[in-house]
């Protein structure tokens, strides 16, 4: 795939488009927004189970009927906005604010007087999330920009740069985890990530960290996932460090550091861990892929 361009610093200066959109209705109630964005995450797993089966009649039919559902809600669209309501302040704000907290806690910025910290904001609805910490140059990219200045891509299709110095110091997976429905497909995900780093074979003193936030249910009441079983999981692929964690009330945030290159990590089969009545099925699962 073509090397994308890296995008500029954000700036409010540049010409915007004219979101020409009808307005998207939410439901008044922040709760009924949350069962919809809930019902969005089913579905796209449901198509997610389909996506290798055989197109006969049955699974065709299927697939109609989710898109169909996903369509009537306001499809993906619908979902980013909905999800950028979630992010306004009045609503507890971007996941930014934990991980900036964390970076100077770190004295990560002083790293960074001479050059900036590269940061690929993966599955980006802002290009402005990190716009105030000048010493940071984001690259947003999503699958469905809702701004001119967040590039078109699928991170799981996406080529590292070429150019070493294009490489990135942080990758931030803010809830885009969760939103792939195929298990292994997240696990790709967070195998990917370490493509995006300066290789271990450079002699650099480069931090490489990923920055991933998941629903705190996929943390505390998943069937077949937990704190301890994602930090295990995370060190089979290298990020062996963590730096540090935290959980509010309905996010999990957890910031790694890549620390060392794994040839051929295990695989994570998709296990029973708790079990028990209102337990999500939340899983991340890891195949024998190239990433
Ligand atoms: C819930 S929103 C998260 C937004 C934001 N990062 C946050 O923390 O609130 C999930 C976003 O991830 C994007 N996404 C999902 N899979 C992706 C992929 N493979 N590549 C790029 N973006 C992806 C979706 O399009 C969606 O906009």
């Amino acid at each position: 795939m073509a090397q994308r361009k890296r995008s500029k610093k954000p700036s409010r200066k540049l010409p915007l488009t004219v979101d020409r959109r009808p307005e998207v209705q939410f439901k008044s109630s922040s709760t009924e927004t949350a069962r919809l964005i809930r019902r969005f995450h089913v579905l796209n797993k449901e198509l997610a189970k389909l996506k290798d089966k055989a197109n006969d009649k049955e699974t065709h039919d299927k697939r109609q009927s989710i898109a169909k559902e996903m369509e009537a809600m306001g499809g993906l669209d619908w979902y980013q906005r909905a999800s950028q309501l979630g992010q306004s302040k009045a609503r507890g704000g971007d996941s930014s604010k934990w991980l900036m907290g964390i970076l100077s806690r770190e004295g990560v910025p002083s790293h960074f007087q001479n050059r900036s910290m590269r940061l690929l904001d993966v599955g980006a609805l802002s290009p402005f999330n990190y716009e105030k910490h000048k010493w940071i140059q984001t690259t947003p990219i999503d699958l469905n920009p809702q701004h001119l200045l967040i590039e078109k891509q699928d991170f799981l299709e996406m080529s590292p740069p070429q150019n070493e110095n294009d490489l990135y110091d942080i990758v931030c997976l803010s809830l885009v985890v969760n939103f792939v429905g195929d298990p292994a497909d997240r696990g790709t995900m967070l195998k990917h990530t370490r493509e995006f780093f300066q290789p271990f074979t450079k002699d650099t003193t480069n931090q490489r960290l990923l920055y991933l936030v998941l629903p705190l249910p996929c943390i505390t009441n998943s069937r077949y996932f937990s704190h301890d079983h994602l930090l295990s999981m995370m060190e089979s692929i290298g990020y062996s460090k963590c730096i540090d964690y935290h959980h509010s009330n309905k996010l999990a945030y957890y910031l790694f550091e890549l620390t060392n290159a794994v040839e051929r990590p295990p695989i994570w089969k998709k296990k029973i861990l708790e079990d028990g009545k209102g337990r999500n099925n939340f899983a991340i699962c890891t195949e024998l892929k190239p990433h």
